[in-house]
C-alpha cells in the first residue's frame, strides 16, 4: 500500500448548494497540481437542513445530477478521486438512500455505499429529536474497494458507533476506512473522538473522519474536528470551524501496528 494524500474540507453546508459546491471547489482550487490524492468532503456537504433533498435524490439516481455531473468534472479537472461525502439518491425503496459515491480521476464512480445506520435519536441540543428514518432508508451492504494506495472501506457519520461493521470491513480487508460526517456538537464533544480512535486502534486501521463544523442554521450546530487517526490511535484532526487541510496517511503504520498487536489472531467468536 502507498501512501495516500488526502484533502479534508470540513464545512458548514447549508441549503444552498451552489454555495456548497462552489466552495468545495474554491478549497480544491487553492492546492498546488499534484499535491492531493484524494479529497474528502462531508456527510450531505452539498445540501444541509434543506427540503430540496428528496428532489436532488430524484436526481441523482446515478450521480450524474447537479452535484455528480460537478464533482465529476472537478476530479477529472484536478486529477483527484473523491469521497463525495453522502448525496441523497433514489433508489428502489420508497425513501431516498444516504449515499457515499467514490468517483476516480477520471470521474468515473468506483463504489457507492449507502448509509447502514440511521440517527433516530433524542439529544438533548437544539435541534431537538432526531429522526433519519424518516427520510431514507437505510442501507444493508458494507463496501470496501480497491485503489491505487490500498483497500480502502465506507461508513458514515452515525456508522461510527457500530463496532461491528468496522470489524466487517477490516475482515474484508479495508486498511483505511473514510467516514464523511455530519456529527452534532453536542454528541461530537462527548464521543467524536473516542470513536474515531477507538475504530481505528480495534482494528489495526486508518480512520479518515471529515465532519460538518460550525453552525448551519439557528438550530443545527456541528463539531469539526475531522480527523486521520492512524492504527496506533495517533491522530491529527482540524479545529471546530470551515477549514480544509491535506493528512497524508503513512500506510506502513498498520504492519506496524498490526505486528506489535496480533488481536486479529487473537479473537475469539463469542
Ligand atoms: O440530514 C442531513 O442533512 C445531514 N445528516 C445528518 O446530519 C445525519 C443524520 S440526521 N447526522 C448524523 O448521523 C449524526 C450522528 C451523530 O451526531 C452521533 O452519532 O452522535
Amino acid at each position: 500500500m502507498k501512501n495516500i494524500r488526502m484533502l479534508f474540507i470540513q464545512m458548514t453546508s447549508g441549503a444552498n448548494l451552489q454555495q456548497n459546491l462552489d466552495k468545495v471547489a474554491s478549497e480544491l482550487a487553492q492546492q498546488a497540481p499534484g499535491s492531493v490524492d484524494m479529497v474528502i468532503v462531508p456527510e450531505m456537504f452539498a445540501l444541509f437542513g434543506s427540503k430540496e433533498q428528496r428532489a436532488l435524490a430524484e436526481q441523482e439516481t446515478t450521480f450524474n445530477g447537479p452535484v455528480g455531473s460537478v464533482i465529476r468534472q472537478l476530479a477529472v479537472e484536478h486529477g483527484v478521486w473523491i469521497v463525495a461525502g453522502s448525496v441523497p439518491a433514489m433508489a428502489s425503496a420508497s425513501n431516498p438512500m444516504a449515499r457515499c459515491h467514490v468517483v476516480d480521476a477520471e470521474g468515473e464512480l468506483v463504489a457507492s455505499y449507502d448509509k447502514i445506520h440511521l440517527f433516530d435519536a433524542n439529544v438533548t441540543d437544539k435541534q431537538g429529536a432526531y429522526r433519519e428514518s424518516d427520510d431514507y432508508s437505510a442501507g444493508s451492504e458494507v463496501v470496501c474497494f480497491d485503489s491505487p494506495w490500498g483497500r480502502l472501506g465506507l461508513a458514515i457519520c452515525y456508522d461510527l458507533r457500530f463496532p461491528e461493521l468496522f470489524r466487517q470491513l477490516a475482515e474484508q480487508g479495508a486498511e483505511l476506512v473514510i467516514v464523511p460526517a455530519a456529527f452534532t456538537y453536542v454528541t461530537g464533544k462527548a464521543h467524536w473522538e473516542v470513536l474515531c480512535r477507538a475504530r481505528a486502534i480495534e482494528n489495526g486501521l486508518f480512520i479518515a473522519a471529515v465532519n460538518q463544523a460550525g453552525q448551519h442554521d439557528a438550530k443545527r450546530q456541528t463539531w469539526g474536528h475531522s480527523m486521520l487517526v492512524t492504527p496506533w490511535g495517533e491522530f491529527e484532526s482540524l479545529a471546530d470551524s470551515a477549514g480544509s487541510k491535506v493528512f497524508t496517511a503513512d500506510l506502513s503504520k498498520i504492519e506496524q501496528a498490526r505486528t506489535a498487536l496480533p488481536v486479529h489472531q487473537h479473537r475469539k467468536l463469542l
